[in-house]
């Protein structure tokens, strides 16, 4: 790996934030550092099993030789996850069997390098800091399971979303067919299936068509995660691989897991594959199933258009999923270009006034004689609470239930148009909620969801732990599941993405710029964070 610096000359880094190693260690720049090299890791997580690690690397000397690039300090750090050696210092490992495998037997590079890292930020700027990286995904040159004594489990937990039964099937596969593993379970029902309902034997030819289909094999529930019971079951049917496919709520469950097997020293390795059709999972690039979910809106959008084409002041309302998070109705709105108004979470609006929808509506009116506007399902949601008087209530799970937005907003326009200004409007309202995520995933999601299921399966098969899958930048990393549930992904209102929206379809914006600073900030803090278990 080349740290910016010459690749030739030995380079001698420091890790400042650590405090265990006194002195700096000195490696070739070309050949890098060890992170799977005992000293390394025992060094680093002996004590810090329980979270990601941080380790934050500034290279202290440099010697250029052959790099123009200028010399200079350069923060690098790497996130990394854990590994199941940190807590059981005497696992053996083994040859990976993939070296055999008819599949990669003709790959260049059959095995991830143990250097490889991912960059969180790609656009960077010379002489600033490289930010975070993450550990890359695939198989690993050793392994920590011997095949035949792996006994792995799947569950999938949460809101349905396109492509959960691919990652089902290719994790059955991928562990069948690479590793040659024959004892996988499926657990039924999302977490509390676990200790409330009897397991499935997973084959491949039991998966084998179910990706064809939408939903989850498996079944899903929301709540019922209780993490001692969870992690009894996990002990008493000797469980050593777990894969939990699951939106936030679910990575936050399975952290909780990993921890509670870390606690009790035991060999079963925890791997996250995120799955939300809100697109609201951070560091990734991008959530399966969302671009299936955005292709299917597309056709609720068209009917909404050619409907209110077709009449005298026709306002078309088309409401999409998204209880945080804004990305599907921004990108199907992007997409369309029959989208007169995008309303989303992040950015509030008003109705009445100068400079609010009411207004917006009318001027459209005028100048087209139809409109249609795509609302996702949590905008507006303190306007309708003040609105109505109503009172916040939770699912299962914790997340906040949200108030109909579609039929309130289209009420409102009603009554306006109207009563107050006395003019006739024809409202088609389209609401396609379940529709968009209760579909089988397109042929890129399918693949993307392969990609996902057997970087989970590697990684496990290697021994790490506590671990997200996921692309940053377009590439598969290990991501500290801690990182993932801090925060939500939402839209930024700020950036250049929403800024495109704003153009295309020239709707106002409805805040000012300090006002966009203050709800960028809030919807990163406010991020609800589901505690009911
Ligand atoms: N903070 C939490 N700690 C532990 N488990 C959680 C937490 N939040 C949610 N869960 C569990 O994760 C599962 C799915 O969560 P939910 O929020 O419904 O969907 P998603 O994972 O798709 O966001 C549920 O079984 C729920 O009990
Ligand atoms: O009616 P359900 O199944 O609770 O799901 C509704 C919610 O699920 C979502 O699809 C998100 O689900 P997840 O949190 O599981 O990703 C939201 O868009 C929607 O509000
Ligand atoms: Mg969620």
């Amino acid at each position: 790996m080349n740290f910016g610096v010459s690749t030739s000359t030995d380079i001698a880094i420091s890790i400042p934030s650590l405090h265990l190693s006194s002195s700096p260690l000195s490696f070739k720049s070309s050949a890098t550092i060890s992170l799977q090299s005992p000293r390394f890791r025992n060094a680093y997580f002996g004590s810090l099993f329980f979270g990601s690690r941080r380790i934050a690397r500034r290279i202290t000397t440099v010697e250029t030789r052959q790099c123009s690039s200028k010399a200079t300090d350069d923060d690098f750090i790497i996130e990394d996850v854990p590994h199941l050696a940190d807590f059981l210092p005497d696992l053996p490992s083994y040859a990976n069997p993939l070296k055999n495998s008819q599949a990669y037997a003709i790959v260049k590079e059959t095995f991830v390098k143990p250097e490889d890292v991912v960059a969180q930020k790609i656009v960077i700027t010379k002489d600033r800091s490289r930010g975070v990286h993450f550990r890359r995904a695939g198989p690993r040159e050793k392994v920590y399971f011997k095949s035949d004594e792996v006994r792995a489990c799947v569950v999938t937990c949460g809101g349905l979303c396109p492509g959960i039964n691919t990652v089902v099937r290719e994790i059955v596969c991928g562990l069948n067919f690479m590793y040659g593993v024959d004892d996988i379970l499926g657990i039924v029902g999302g977490y509390r299936g676990f200790y409330s309902k009897n397991t499935l034997q997973l084959t491949p030819k039991v998966v084998n068509n179910i990706h064809k289909h939408g939903g989850t094999f498996l079944r899903t529930s929301r709540g019922g995660h209780d993490t001692n019971k969870i992690v009894d079951n996990i002990q008493d049917r000797g469980i050593n691989q777990v894969y939990i496919i699951g939106g936030d709520g679910t990575q936050r469950g399975a952290a909780l897991i990993y921890q509670e097997v870390a606690k009790r020293g035991l060999q079963v390795a925890v791997a996250g594959i995120p799955k939300t059709i809100d697109n609201d999972i951070a560091v990734i690039d991008k959530s399966f199933g969302f671009d299936t979910a955005v292709e299917e809106a597309q056709r609720a959008i068209n009917a909404a258009h050619v409907e209110v084409e077709s009449v005298d002041n026709g306002v078309g309302i088309v409401k999409l999923m998204g209880r945080y998070s804004g990305f599907i109705a921004t990108i199907a709105t992007l997409a369309s270009r029959d989208v007169d108004c995008c309303l989303i979470p992040e950015s509030p609006f008003y109705l009445e006034g100068t400079g609010g929808l009411f207004e917006f509506i009318e001027q459209r009116l005028k100048e087209n004689g139809h409109m249609v506007i795509v609302l996702a399902e949590g905008a507006g949601q303190d306007y309708i609470a003040q609105d109505m008087h109503t009172v916040e209530e939770k699912d299962a799970s914790g997340n906040r239930l949200l108030q109909d937005v579609g039929p309130w907003l289209s009420q409102k326009i009603k009554d306006h148009f109207t009563k107050v200004q006395k003019m006739a409007i024809n409202m088609k309202y389209i609401d396609p909620t379940y529709m968009i995520r209760a579909i089988p995933s397109n042929a890129s999601d399918n693949v993307y969801c392969t990609l996902l299921a057997q970087s989970a399966v590697h990684g496990a098969m290697a021994g790490y732990t506590g671990f997200t899958v996921g692309p940053v930048n377009s590439r598969h990393a290990y991501i500290p599941i801690a990182r993932v549930t801090e925060t939500q992904n939402t839209v930024k209102l700020t950036g250049r993405m929403w800024a495109r929206l704003l153009a295309s379809t020239n709707q106002p914006s409805f805040v000012t710029y300090n006002e966009a600073l203050c709800e960028d900030a809030a919807n990163i803090n406010n991020a609800e964070i589901s505690t009911q278990l």
